[in-house]
């Protein structure tokens, strides 16, 4: 595990556009799971921006840690802010957008999600192997979409599940804990005070740490990337 801090999101943003820009630009197809929130639009913004043209967009395929269960066009929607702040810019193939549909049924739609990524990608005792899980960490230490009070779904035996979120009562779709432990490499993006306090805890492994989602992250045998600014990581030491 490695942990790598920054000033400010916006560095944040520069450092994990350029890792994935050598990561996709090579010379097979690249899997990378691809999560909502706030640092990955910046992340989505800067490279809009600033690779549109260096990166072989026709690499890449993109699939998503967790949705949640509205319509692609829903401000909710974690394949909208995709497309907004990165697809609607580059030259992607349609086919290499892997969303997931927050439309349709929940539980039809958990199965027929899980057996696109089975089908479409290497497989290890049933796990679909990403490249790359990019993974988001909230306020309350959930990741992807597996909250505290629903911990049990990082040990399911299916690929996706159907979580609900514990205040606003939304349903969304998850990958679960054995799809992102079996990824290649695993990366954390993770800004701002709010996130200070269980930063601290899951990296210094205080007591009680593993009742947080987030700290059950551990690779098999890929590795593991924690991009922090300073905001979230004050009480790391080094
Ligand atoms: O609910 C969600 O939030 C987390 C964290 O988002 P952030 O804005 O606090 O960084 C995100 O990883 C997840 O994909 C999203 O659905």
């Amino acid at each position: 595990m490695e942990t790598k801090i920054y000033k400010d999101k916006l560095e944040v943003a520069e450092a994990f556009s350029s890792y994935l820009k050598d990561l996709i630009n090579v010379d097979h197809q690249v899997f990378i799971a691809l999560s909502g929130g706030s640092t990955p639009k910046a992340i989505f913004d800067y490279m809009a921006e600033n690779f549109k043209d260096s990166i072989d967009w026709a690499n890449v395929h993109f699939y998503w840690g967790d949705e949640r269960c509205v319509p692609p066009e829903d401000a909710e929607s974690n394949y909208k802010m995709t497309v907004d702040h990165l697809f609607s810019k580059i030259d992607l193939p349609k086919e290499n957008i892997h969303r997931v549909k927050g439309e349709n049924d929940p539980e039809a739609e958990k199965l027929r999600y899980a057996k696109e990524m089975y089908d479409d990608m290497i497989t290890k005792d049933g796990v679909p192997i990403f490249d790359l899980v990019i993974l988001g960490m909230g306020d309350d230490g959930h990741t992807a979409s597996i909250f505290p009070d629903s911990i049990e779904l990082w040990e399911s035996p299916n690929n996706t599940e159907v979580a609900v979120h514990p205040d606003s009562g939304q349903k969304r779709i998850t990958i679960t804990g054995q799809v992102i432990n079996k990824a290649r490499s695993v990366a954390f993006l993770v800004t701002g005070e709010g996130k200070r306090e269980k930063v601290d805890e899951i990296l210094n492994q205080k007591e009680d740490h593993q009742k947080y989602p987030a700290s059950l992250v551990k690779p098999e045998s890929g590795n593991l990337i924690w991009y922090l600014d300073k905001a979230a990581a004050q009480d790391l030491k080094g």
